[in-house]
């Protein structure tokens, strides 16, 4: 089986009766959707929230009713992928250009479950490079205070020969460090920016990682 999607249907294994829950984006996410959907249809009763439009569909295709935060309130689980993973159950997200609603969404939850195959463990996070989520107006002073804290080098990136605009219609910068030996440091230089809406790193935001590994078996690792 492929492994994103043992940990994605292990992750579903938590989703209980009556619970609110997010649902997150890529092609690990994918698979929680798509098992959760079934189980909607055998009578499972839950509520979702999406973390992208094409995340809004999938759940619409797989029948799975949609609430909204004003109704949902905290939700209790939400499951997603990443694209890095390091020991300390730090992220780098937003490969899929989702970042944003998704750390909203895993801000609110309960319990943040995150589902991988093997190849997103790490030991030091920042051979994929940092998308930062920046206004369109005026981006270019915006690139330049990034480039100026960050020091590392940057492709705006592209969709189609034209810039990627995300689901809120902002641009995404995506930062190559190579390595990122301490996390929070970079986070505190990006957070305090007039013009960066949100950026990939998820930082003691996750409570369970679950790995899909290459001989079939599926780790759940918790944080202590
Ligand atoms: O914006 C996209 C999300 O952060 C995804 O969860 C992340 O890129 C991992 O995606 P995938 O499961 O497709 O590797």
């Amino acid at each position: 089986m492929n492994l994103k999607q043992i940990a994605a249907e292990k992750a579903v294994e938590w989703i209980k009766d009556g619970m609110t829950i997010g649902l997150g984006t890529g092609s690990t996410a994918f698979f929680a959707i798509q098992k959760i959907g079934e189980l909607v249809k055998a009578g499972l009763q839950v509520k979702a929230v999406p973390t992208s439009g094409s995340t809004e569909q999938l759940a619409r295709e797989f029948g799975i009713p949609l609430t909204t935060f004003a109704e949902a309130g905290k939700l209790d689980i939400t499951i997603d992928g990443a694209d890095e993973v390091d020991s300390q159950f730090n992220l780098i997200k937003g490969g899929g250009g989702a970042l944003l609603r998704e750390k909203i969404v895993a801000a609110h939850s309960k319990t943040f479950i995150v589902v991988v195959d093997e190849s997103k463990l790490v030991p030091t996070l920042g051979t994929f490079p940092l998308p930062v989520e920046v206004i369109p107006f005026a981006y270019e002073w915006t690139m330049e205070e990034i480039n100026e804290r960050l020091q590392a080098d940057f492709k705006p990136r592209m969709k189609d020969g034209q810039k990627f605009v995300t689901d809120n219609g902002n641009y995404i910068l995506d930062y190559s460090f190579g390595t990122i030996p301490s996390p929070t440091d970079v986070q505190e230089k990006l957070n305090c920016l007039t013009g960066v809406v949100e950026h990939g790193l998820f930082i003691d935001m996750a409570d369970i990682v679950i790995v899909g590994r290459a001989d079939g078996t599926v780790d759940v690792l918790e944080r202590s």
